[in-house]
């Protein structure tokens, strides 16, 4: 018979009370000799109050002779009738209570306690009052269970943290990890601890528990690992979730959320459960393993039916991961998951690696290309990548580029561009397969086109497990290239990689097919798989010398494992208890792959200076430019303004119109020279882009002498101004002489007539400039239009003003002030 740990600690307890009440001295060793001694004081306290009060209610339902004599309190220790009598008979019943417990259960039937499950959730920190309330509730379970009694399995599923040590029927608590074991050691040593646990397969369950310390550089989970071997109507039918017993947990529906870097830089290792196949159905094969709380994997074993001395018994084994996918999962939930933050990390330079392990058939190539309906991780891989480098594109460059090659029996080939194998070559970027194909990527689609070209270049052989097993491991590669500008005008080159592998499937050989192509391709997929077991063990172990040289595909995976990269493995199952040995095999490898750390690293970036001289001279360029343009604004303002001052000055000193006209709308010499010539004063190729390739002191150069000719060019303009301006001077001068030595009258103004009598033309009185400059006429100045005949004075004369009238379309040549010839 077995006992719990609870029924041990019930009857020490016992044994104490009754030590305390024959020597009181012993009350101090007690104490010292129990560290939960004040829990359990609450525990027992509680079981009184408990037992108390169940007591009032039945004597309240049937009420004694002398019910009076005994009332209690709220509280077990405050007895309100506190005389010396009922002392001893509150004492003389606590001591009955426990008894009484201690009685029920050690009575209880084995079959009962059949299975604990801890759930990993942490609760919020309660006080120890209802710990030990929650403890004795898990008891009640446990105990009143019992009332069903017969082989019925009960399960008790209780937090990891509030439940009692006493709980445990038994625990076997490894002290030390014992050193680094080939697997297959490993395995036998717990295999052993559970025999001699399990003994002779009894009805009881037996839980062992293993605390692993923390191996060398290795992350610890915290998690206790369990083995557990049953017989008879309990063990692990529940877990093996065949319909039986199935425990329902609130965390199964809490989503599970993995952070790259959450867990330092090891790998993280996904399980993904795949459904059972309808050929796996109709040959009556059952679920051997369970997901429960998205984390972690049930495996059972079920006993061969045929095997009449185990029938009974069921082994099982208990594994945790990163997260667990179970069979409703959906493709975007396992990429979201596992993959979705690589891809993240790819854009800014660092390297990513997924590969998917497994037995044939168990889901790989489902997991990694999935269908057209379903689209799995390679796909939404990319989809994704090319959504995330058109979101960015406006802050940078992105070049995508792709391979796709499969290791097939040995080989690498090429599956974009297939031909001759090609050879591995180790160089700085890693190892690298000469001569492969990189296609530079501009769409998803286009990315879609070139995997499904490739997937039909694909070895795949229908095989006993999988109509259309994958022979060959295939690795697709996108390489992503990020250029972008910083503040500093520095360019930034982040190149990430993202390789996301399918591997072949392991298939047992069988005796039938030893001299098939399967069964070399099958030793072949096996060789580079147990290559890559050896490397995972090396890795896990610490070991200097890793034998990546094994096999190709292990060649082609040393980044991914042992190099700078964020790796996710994704291990595919199978749920059928047929492939059981396969499940185990794969579970074991994950689990010792979550151990392995990949390097330290940083992104993949190179940061290109631009020289400081150069974007000096750049920067000169600019203030040369833009110091020129106002050079030029400025110019324009002044030449505008000297025309003014002429124009001002010319209508003030010169009456013809013409030549006012002619200031006002003739460009100034410097303007029409501009126009004749624009290219004059500034180099031809000032603001043009060849100019940037033109040496900048050559610019300056150039620019230093545009200035000099503006200066010139204004220098010449303030003579002729002052010139104009002395002439005008002289002009005044010469007519305030004039009206000195003579009064102008109008007779005086009036020719002589000629001798001949021949009259002159009117237009010949107005020959005094005097009188010019008094009868100008809105009609002279319209004539500004007409070509400029220039006197002596560089000014126009009336007559030239007729004279031009005639031939100058002005508005008195207009309809209706047309003159009349004479
Ligand atoms: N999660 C899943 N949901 C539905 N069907 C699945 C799932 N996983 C796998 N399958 C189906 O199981 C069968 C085998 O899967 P798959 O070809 O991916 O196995 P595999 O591990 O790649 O095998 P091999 O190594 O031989 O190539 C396929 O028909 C596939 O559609």
């Amino acid at each position: 018979m077995v006992a719990t740990r609870s029924q041990v600690n019930v009857i020490q307890e016992r044994n104490e009370m009754r030590d305390e009440q024959d020597n009181p001295n012993l009350g101090n060793r007690h104490q010292l000799r129990n560290p939960h001694h004040g829990l359990k004081e609450k525990m027992k306290a509680l079981t009184q109050l408990y037992e108390q009060q169940k007591q009032s209610s039945i004597s309240l339902r049937n009420p004694s002779p002398k019910p009076d004599k005994v009332r209690f309190s709220t509280h077990p220790s405050v007895d309100l009738l506190s005389s010396g009598s009922c002392k001893q008979e509150s004492e003389k019943r606590k001591l009955s209570v426990v008894e009484n417990q201690v009685m029920r259960e050690n009575s209880m039937p084995v079959s009962t306690v059949s299975k604990t499950y801890i759930l990993p959730q942490q609760p919020p920190p309660q006080p120890i009052a209802a710990v030990a309330e929650d403890a004795k509730e898990n008891i009640a379970v446990a105990v009143d269970g019992g009332g069903g009694g017969g082989n019925a399995e009960k399960i008790v599923v209780m937090r990891e943290n509030s439940m009692p040590a006493s709980m445990v029927s038994r625990t076997y608590i490894l002290p030390q990890q014992p050193p680094p074991q080939p697997p297959a050691a490993a395995e036998d040593a717990r295999d052993k601890v559970a025999a001699a646990v399990g003994g002779g397969g009894g009805n009881g369950e037996k839980i062992v528990g293993f605390t692993c310390p923390p191996r060398r550089g290795v992350v610890t989970t915290n998690v206790v690992r369990k083995l557990s071997m049953g017989g008879g109507g309990g063990g692990y039918a529940a877990a093996g979730g065949g319909g039986e017993g199935v425990v329902k947990n609130a965390a199964e529906s809490e989503g599970v959320t993995v952070k790259l870097g959450s867990v330092g830089s090891r790998i993280l290792v996904f399980v993904r459960l795949r459904p059972l196949s309808k050929k796996e159905k109709e040959v009556g094969s059952r679920s051997c393993v369970r997901i429960v709380n998205q984390k972690e994997v049930y495996l059972t074993e079920f006993a061969n039916e045929n095997d009449y001395l185990r029938l009974k018994r069921l082994r099982g084994r208990h594994f945790t991961f990163d997260a667990a996918f179970p069979d409703s999962s959906s493709q975007l939930d396992v990429y979201s998951t596992s993959t979705s933050e690589l891809v993240e990390a790819v854009l800014q330079g660092r390297n990513g690696s997924v590969f998917c392990y497994g037995a044939t058939g168990a889901g790989k190539t489902f997991t990694m290309l999935g269908t057209v309906e379903n689209p799995g991780v390679m796909v939404l891989a990319i989809k994704d990548l090319f959504n995330k480098v058109r979101k960015r594109s406006c802050d940078g460059n992105h070049v995508v580029h792709l391979s796709y090659l499969e290791v097939y029996n040995e080989t690498v080939r090429d599956l974009l561009s297939p031909g001759r194998p090609l050879i591995l070559r180790e160089d700085k970027q890693g190892i690298v397969a000469a001569g492969l194909t990189q296609y530079r990527a501009y769409s998803t689609d286009e990315v879609m086109m070139l995997l499904q070209q490739g997937n039909r270049n694909r070895t795949t052989e229908p095989t006993r497990a999988n109509e259309t097993s994958s022979r060959s491991h295939a690795i697709l590669q996108v390489m992503v290239e990020y250029r972008v500008k910083d503040e500093c005008n520095n360019i930034i080159n982040r190149v990430g990689k993202l390789s996301l592998i399918d591997l072949a499937g392991s298939e047992r050989a069988h005796a039938t097919d030893q001299r098939t192509l399967r069964s070399l391709e099958g030793a072949n997929i096996n060789r580079s798989l147990l290559a890559l077991s050896s490397c995972i063990n090396a890795l896990v172990e610490g070991k200097k010398h890793v034998p990546y040289r094994n096999s190709k595909l292990t060649q082609l995976l040393k980044d991914s494992l042992g190099g700078p990269c964020n790796t996710v493995m994704i291990a595919n199952i199978s749920p059928s208890n047929l492939s059981f040995g396969e499940t185990q095999n794969t579970l074991h490898w994950a689990d010792r792959a979550k151990e392995i750390r990949t390097k330290a690293y940083e992104a993949n970036e190179e940061i290109t200076k631009i020289p400081n001289a150069e974007t000096d001279q750049a920067k000169l360029l600019l203030e040369l430019q833009k110091e020129n343009h106002d050079l030029r604004a400025q110019l324009a303002r002044q030449q505008q303004k000297l025309l003014m001052v002429q124009a001002q000055s010319l209508a003030a000193a010169s009456p013809t119109p013409s030549t006012i006209s002619s200031i006002l709308t003739t460009p100034p010499t410097s303007c029409r020279q501009k126009e004749r010539k624009p290219k004059s004063f500034l180099p031809r190729n000032c603001f043009t882009p060849e100019s940037k390739k033109k040496a900048p002191e050559e610019t300056v150069k150039e620019l230093k002498q545009t200035i000099k000719m503006l200066e010139a060019a204004m220098e010449k303009m303030k003579k002729d101004h002052g010139l104009q301006m002395k002439q005008k001077d002289d002009l005044i001068r010469e007519i305030s002489q004039k009206g000195g030595k003579r009064v102008v009258t109008k007779g005086n103004l009036r020719p002589k007539e000629t001798e001949t009598g021949e009259l002159k033309s009117p237009s010949s009185r107005f020959m005094s400039p005097a009188v010019r400059d008094k009868k100008r006429s809105f009609w002279d100045i319209t004539t500004a239009n007409s070509p400029s005949v220039v006197t002596l004075n560089g000014r126009k004369t009336r007559s030239h003003v007729v004279k031009e009238l005639a031939a100058a379309p002005s508005m008195l040549l207009q309809p209706g002030f047309a003159r009349q010839k004479p």
